[in-house]
C-alpha cells in the first residue's frame, strides 16, 4: 500500500481524530515500514511458483501430475492433481472445509465471512431447494420488472455494460426468494446486499497486503474493512421494518405462512433450537446467502451471453427451444418448462466448462492431518486445492476437448441411459465448476433456474452482438485463481 494512500485512508477515520498529527505520522510509518516486511512462509518440499503462478499454472499441463505450491506471507497454498479430490472428498466437513479454505482466502476472521450457520446451510439445502418450483413465475416477473424499469429502451441497437445492469437484475430477482416482495425492489437494501460482497473482497485484498501481525491494527485503516462492520448493520435496519411487520403478522390467527429464505432461516433457528439466532444474525446470514449467490450467477450470466454474442448461429436454436417449450402456456414460464429448456441447459454448461468461476473450484482446509496415497503428507492447517480445470482431460466420450460445442451436452442426454445426467447443476468428476462431494454448492439449482429466467427472457426479448471492434470471444483474464469475464466489453442490444 502507498504510503500516500494510507494517509489519505487515516485522514477519514474519525476514531483517530484526537490523536496528535506527529504521533499519528509516526504510527504511519512505522505500520508502513512492517507491512513491507515479509517473513518467508515455510513451504513443502513439492515445486514452489512465483506469484503470477496461478494463471501459469492453468496453461501448463505438466502440472496436471504433480503437486506444487504458491507461498504466500499467509503460509503455503498447495495445488493438487485433480485426481486427488477423490480422495479428500470422503473427508467430512470437519475434517476437509471448503468453507473455512474460502474464509482464510478472504481473511474471513476479519472480512466477517468466516461464520459457518446451520441455519443458513439448511435453508438453502433443504428449504431453498425443495420449494424452487414455486417461484418461477415471481422470478420471471422480477426480471421482465427490472428489465422494464432499469434497462435502457434498446429501440435501436443500444451498447450495454452487463456487469452492471446484470448486477441489478439478478441481485432483485435473487432477492425475490431471499426477503420476498416488496423487500426484493427496495434500491437501499439491493445496494447493500451486494455492496457487501464487493467490500469483503477488496478489503480482504487490502489487508492481505499488511503483514499477518499488523493486520489486527492495519484493519481499521482500509475504508473497505470499515465499511463491512457499517453494512452488517445497515442491512439490519434496512430489514427491521420488515422483520417487525412480519413479527405482527404471525401473532394474527390463521396468518398464511411465509415462503421465503427470511422465513426458512426463522424457522430452521426455531428447529434446531439455536438460541444465538437473532435479527441481527438473521440479517447477518442474508448478506453471506447474497454474496455466494448474486456474483456467482451474475458472473455466469456475463460468460453464457459473451459466448452467445461470439456465437450468433446458437441465437435461432435456443430461441425456438424456448418457443416450443413455453407454447402450451403462451409463453408464460413454469417449472417444468425449466427442465424441458435441455439446449439451453447444455449451452450454459459449455459455457461454464470454457469459463468456470474458477480454475480451482475445489479447496479444502485440512482440519486434521491428512495422508494422500502418494504418501505426501498435508498437516492440519493446510489449503488445499485442485486445479479442475484441465480441457485437456475432457473425457473422449465429449468429443473435441477444446471446442465450444454449445450442444454437446444435449446430445449426451439423447441416450436414454444419460438423459438425467450432464445437467448444469450436475456436478461430477469431470465437471467441478460447482465443486465436488457432499460440500459441493447447495445453490447450484437455484442458480440454473435463475441463470435460466434471465438467459430465456434476453433471448425472447432482444437481439444481441458485440460491438464492431469485437473480433471473437473476448478473453477472460485470472485474479489469483478467479476467472473474471472482460470488463470493457459491451454487448449491443436491439428490442425484438
Ligand atoms: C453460477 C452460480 C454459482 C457458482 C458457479 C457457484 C460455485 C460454488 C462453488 C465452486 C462452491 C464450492 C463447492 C465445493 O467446495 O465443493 C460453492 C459453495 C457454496 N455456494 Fe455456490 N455457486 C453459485 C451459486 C450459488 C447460489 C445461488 C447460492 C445460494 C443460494 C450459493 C451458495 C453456496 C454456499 C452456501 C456454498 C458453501 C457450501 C458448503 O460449505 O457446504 N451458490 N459454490
Amino acid at each position: 500500500m502507498a504510503l500516500s494512500e494510507l494517509l489519505a485512508d487515516m485522514e477519514s477515520l474519525p476514531t483517530l481524530a484526537w490523536v496528535s498529527p506527529a504521533l499519528t505520522a509516526v504510527a504511519v510509518i512505522l505500520v508502513a515500514l512492517f507491512s513491507g516486511y515479509r517473513k518467508s512462509p515455510k513451504g513443502f518440499n513439492v515445486p514452489t511458483l512465483g506469484e503470477d503462478s496461478q494463471m501459469r499454472y492453468v496453461q501448463e499441463a505438466d502440472f496436471k501430475n504433480t503437486i506444487f505450491q504458491v507461498l504466500t506471507p499467509d503460509g503455503p497454498r498447495l495445488f493438487l492433481p485433480r485426481k486427488f479430490a477423490n480422495e479428500l472428498k470422503p473427508f467430512k466437513r470437519h475434517e476437509a472445509s471448503g468453507m473455512k479454505a474460502l474464509a482464510d482466502r478472504h481473511l474471513g476472521h476479519y472480512t466477517t465471512i468466516d461464520h459457518e450457520s446451520d441455519v443458513m446451510l439448511g435453508a438453502i439445502k433443504i428449504d431453498l431447494n425443495r420449494n424452487l418450483g414455486l417461484f418461477v413465475g415471481d422470478v420471471e416477473q422480477e426480471v421482465s420488472h427490472c428489465f422494464k424499469t432499469n434497462f435502457p429502451s434498446c429501440e435501436e441497437w443500444t451498447p450495454v455494460d452487463l456487469h452492471e445492469t446484470l448486477l441489478r437484475v439478478v441481485a432483485q430477482a435473487s432477492a425475490r426468494i431471499f426477503v420476498g416482495y416488496p423487500m426484493c425492489r427496495n434500491d437501499e437494501w439491493l445496494e447493500c446486499s451486494t455492496k457487501f460482497a464487493l467490500d469483503v473482497m477488496t478489503g480482504g485484498e487490502k489487508l492481505k497486503l499488511w503483514h499477518p501481525w499488523l493486520r489486527p491494527f492495519a484493519q481499521y485503516w482500509i475504508p473497505e474493512m470499515r465499511q463491512i462492520r457499517g453494512d452488517h448493520q445497515r442491512a439490519l435496519d434496512l430489514l427491521m421494518p420488515e422483520l417487525k411487520k412480519r413479527a405482527a403478522e404471525a401473532r394474527q390467527p390463521d396468518a398464511p405462512p411465509r415462503q421465503d429464505m427470511i422465513a426458512w432461516m426463522q424457522q430452521r433457528a426455531q428447529k434446531l433450537g439455536d438460541k444465538s439466532f437473532d435479527y441481527k444474525e438473521l440479517a447477518n446470514l442474508q448478506m453471506l446467502t447474497a454474496t455466494a449467490a448474486i456474483h456467482t450467477t451474475r458472473l455466469a450470466i456475463i460468460h453464457a451471453l459473451y459466448d452467445i454474442a461470439a456465437r450468433p448461429e446458437y441465437i435461432a436454436p435456443l430461441r425456438e427451444e424456448i418457443r416450443e417449450v413455453t407454447r402450451d402456456t403462451n409463453g408464460i414460464l413454469q417449472k417444468q418448462h425449466l427442465t424441458q429448456m435441455r439446449k439451453l441447459d447444455s449451452f450454459m454448461k459449455e459455457s461454464q466448462r470454457h469459463s468456470p468461476p474458477s480454475v480451482a473450484t475445489y479447496q479444502r482446509k485440512a482440519m486434521i492431518p491428512i495422508d494422500l496415497s502418494n504418501g505426501f503428507h498435508i498437516p492440519k492447517g493446510t489449503i488445499v486445492q485442485c486445479n479442475t480445470n484441465i480441457l485437456d482431460e475432457t473425457p473422449a466420450a465429449w468429443g473435441e476437448p477444446h471446442a465450444f460445442d454449445g450442444f454437446r451436452f444435449y446430445r449426451l442426454r439423447e441416450n436414454p441411459e444419460d438423459t438425467n445426467r450432464f445437467q448444469f447443476a450436475s456436478p461430477s468428476y469431470d465437471s467441478m465448476q460447482f465443486g465436488f462431494g457432499n460440500d459441493a454448492c447447495p445453490g447450484r439449482f437455484f442458480a440454473s433456474n435463475q441463470i435460466k429466467i434471465i438467459l430465456s427472457y434476453i433471448l425472447s426479448n432482444y437481439d444481441i452482438k458485440f460491438e464492431e471492434s469485437v473480433k471473437g470471444r473476448p478473453k477472460n483474464f485470472m485474479f489469483e485463481v478467479n476467472v473474471m469475464a472482460d470488463p470493457t466489453v459491451k454487448v449491443l442490444f436491439k428490442k425484438l
